[in-house]
């Protein structure tokens, strides 16, 4: 008998999903799965839902959201036996679609049943954990300036998108040292990804692998507006490289402090966080999360 517990977030993506206890019932017959459905009132509430499944003994805990609920569900399974499973409701998905699972509900839960699962990278800053990606900077205005809209939709990242471009002169002088060598004023952008997807098929490290042990990290100085414009277009279609300013490398950990400036407010997978602290602890730890993929994906386990 599998004890699934489903946490969902009736507010992902355009907060329409078929996610029901009766929807569920006709997938997983009570012979073989014991199953409850949480959902999820308010921010973050995903976490506390998903400690409490663990105290009731689920041995799956799937997260109905997009990257924001997985991190909340998952961020609880780190380096336990608990597999993830996951339906991909959210609005960009990343991380589902870096492990090949399809938003179609129906297909998604086929892959819950099909108990392939495979171990992956997770990263971690300071005491959060993240699976797709993070980092300060323009993407984090993005998401910041997204995260303030009502519409959810790939139409929200763009009037964000512009949004941050028109704010970008007004940022507060900063410098960031980045492992206690390199000295940055007002970086334009500091992305540190584990995964090769942000959403919608846009990724700034399409070489990222979930299972590589490495981060992938995109360090972009302080540029003009005109190569700000031309970065954007280039980053549509993954070919960022193509700017010279534009530095990638692997790393197993990254330390970024803030020598001037207001406090790092990075986002992690989609959300935007204040950390109150001048440091940034950022690094990997090697397959320490289980998780429910797709037949061909990476090295299956069970
Ligand atoms: N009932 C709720 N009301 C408001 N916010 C909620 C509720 N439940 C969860 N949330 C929050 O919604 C945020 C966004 O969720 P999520 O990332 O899953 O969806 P999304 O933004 O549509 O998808 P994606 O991140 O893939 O673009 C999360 O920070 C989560 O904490």
């Amino acid at each position: 008998m599998e004890f699934i517990h489903f946490i969902v977030n009736p507010v992902a993506g355009y907060g329409k999903n078929p996610i029901t206890e009766p929807f569920l019932k006709a997938y997983f017959e009570e012979e073989n799965y014991t199953i409850q459905v949480k959902y999820s009132t308010f921010k973050k509430q995903a976490i506390l839902l998903t400690k409490e499944s663990i105290l009731e003994g689920a041995t799956i805990i799937v997260a109905c959201g997009g990257d924001g609920t997985i991190n909340e569900v998952a961020s609880c399974l780190v380096r336990t036996p608990i597999i993830l499973g996951i339906i991909p409701i959210g609005s960009g998905n990343g991380l589902a679609s870096n492990l090949q699972i399809p938003s179609n509900v129906e297909k998604a839960i086929a892959i819950i049943k099909n108990k392939k699962n495979t171990q992956i990278d997770v990263g971690s800053i300071n005491d959060r954990y993240f699976f797709s990606n993070t980092g300060i900077g323009f993407a984090a205005s993005v998401i910041k300036n997204y995260e303030q809209k009502r519409t959810h939709t790939l139409w929200g990242y763009i009037t964000a998108t512009f949004k941050s471009f028109k704010e970008f002169g007004d940022a507060v002088d900063s410098e960031v040292s980045i492992d206690k060598s390199q000295i940055m004023d007002n970086p334009f952008m500091i992305f540190i990804s584990n995964s090769n997807e942000l959403g919608y098929k846009v990724s700034l490290t399409p070489k990222a692998s979930l299972q590589d042990g490495y981060l992938d990290v995109v360090i972009v100085p302080k540029i003009g507006r005109l190569k700000i414009i031309f970065l954007i277009l280039l980053m549509l279609f993954n070919k960022q490289h193509i700017l010279k300013e534009v530095k990638t490398f692997q790393t197993k950990k990254i330390q970024l402090y803030k020598n001037k400036g207001v406090d790092f407010e990075p986002q992690i997978d989609g959300d935007v966080q204040l950390m109150g602290e001048r440091t940034l602890n950022i690094a990997l730890e090697e397959g320490a999360l289980n998780v429910f993929v797709t037949q061909p994906f990476g090295i299956v386990m069970g």
